[in-house]
């Protein structure tokens, strides 16, 4: 089975930084690989080199076998790779309902067609649909800077389905959201994944977030895979817990693979 996504030696210099060298990553179709690193590992230059925002010094980027090296954002995401954000790209002062109805008007005209309204009554119902499904219709009327962080990344990551992307990158899904409301919202998406058959690749820096949810999982030091395979093999890897996760957890990751 060939991979849905393949990095080869990709690399990535700001002058004198190393921000990514030599990665070497696949993703097979149905995976949810789980990315951790400290800070500065070289984690959001991946998926900002693989989503098109940011071009590689070096190394090739496949997507079901192809190049897609060169392409701008826009392609990427309709090629079949879509993305969430650190910090959730929405239009702060407009609603929920309107963040989304532009998002189908992009969608559909591949611009905003500034001519034709948006608030049809059959697109109203489809962003109905899409709110409901992720547990957030009682926001609709609110703008989203009046939203709970976990409501804002929900609807990022909503609209990041959209277009029913092949694989879903998550840039810190859980970041800034209350310890309570972690698990809740990571359901939530799941559910809405495995509904797509999307593959999944998130960055998470909540280690029972990563051991819950991920099927495998990736370490990021110093802009290299520090390493790469089974969860509770990672987790237990002498150099992770020396480099990223220090000794101090204690979590049985088998015990929550299993359970998740
Ligand atoms: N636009 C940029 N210009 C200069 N240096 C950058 C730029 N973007 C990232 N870097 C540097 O590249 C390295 C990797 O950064 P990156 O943001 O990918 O790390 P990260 O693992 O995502 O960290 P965090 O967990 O803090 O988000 C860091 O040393 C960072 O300072």
């Amino acid at each position: 089975m060939s991979a849905l996504l393949e990095t080869r030696s990709l690399a990535r210099n700001f002058g004198a930084v190393t921000a990514a060298a030599d990665i070497d990553v696949t993703i097979n179709a149905g995976e949810i690989v789980g990315v951790i690193g400290s800070n500065g590992a070289g984690k959001t230059t991946f998926i900002n080199m693989v989503t098109g925002y940011l071009a590689p010094s070096s190394g090739e980027i496949l997507f079901k076998g192809k190049s897609i090296v060169g392409k701008n954002p826009r392609q990427v995401m309709r090629a079949g790779i879509c993305r969430s954000f650190q910090v959730a790209q929405l239009f702060p002062e407009l609603t929920v309902l309107d963040n989304v109805l532009i998002a189908y008007g992009i969608m559909k005209h591949k611009i905003l067609p500034l001519m034709s309204p948006l608030a049809t009554k059959a697109n109203i119902q489809q962003a109905e649909q899409l709110l409901e499904e992720y547990g957030i219709t009682s926001y609709m009327a609110e703008t989203v800077v009046t939203l709970p962080q976990g409501v804002r990344k929900l609807l990022d990551i909503a609209l990041a389905m959209l277009r029913k992307p092949e694989i879903l990158l998550l840039d810190e899904p859980t970041s800034g959201v209350a310890i309570d409301d972690k698990f809740d919202l990571m359901d939530t998406v799941m559910r809405a994944v495995r509904k797509s058959g999307a593959a999944v690749l998130f960055v998470e820096h909540d280690m029972e977030v990563i051991a819950r949810y991920s099927t495998r999982l990736i370490a990021f030091y110093d802009g290299r895979v520090l390493a790469d395979g089974a969860v509770s093999d990672v987790m237990n890897d002498e150099k992770v817990k020396e480099l990223v996760t220090g000794h101090h957890l204690d979590i049985d990751y088998e015990q929550e693979v299993q359970h998740a």
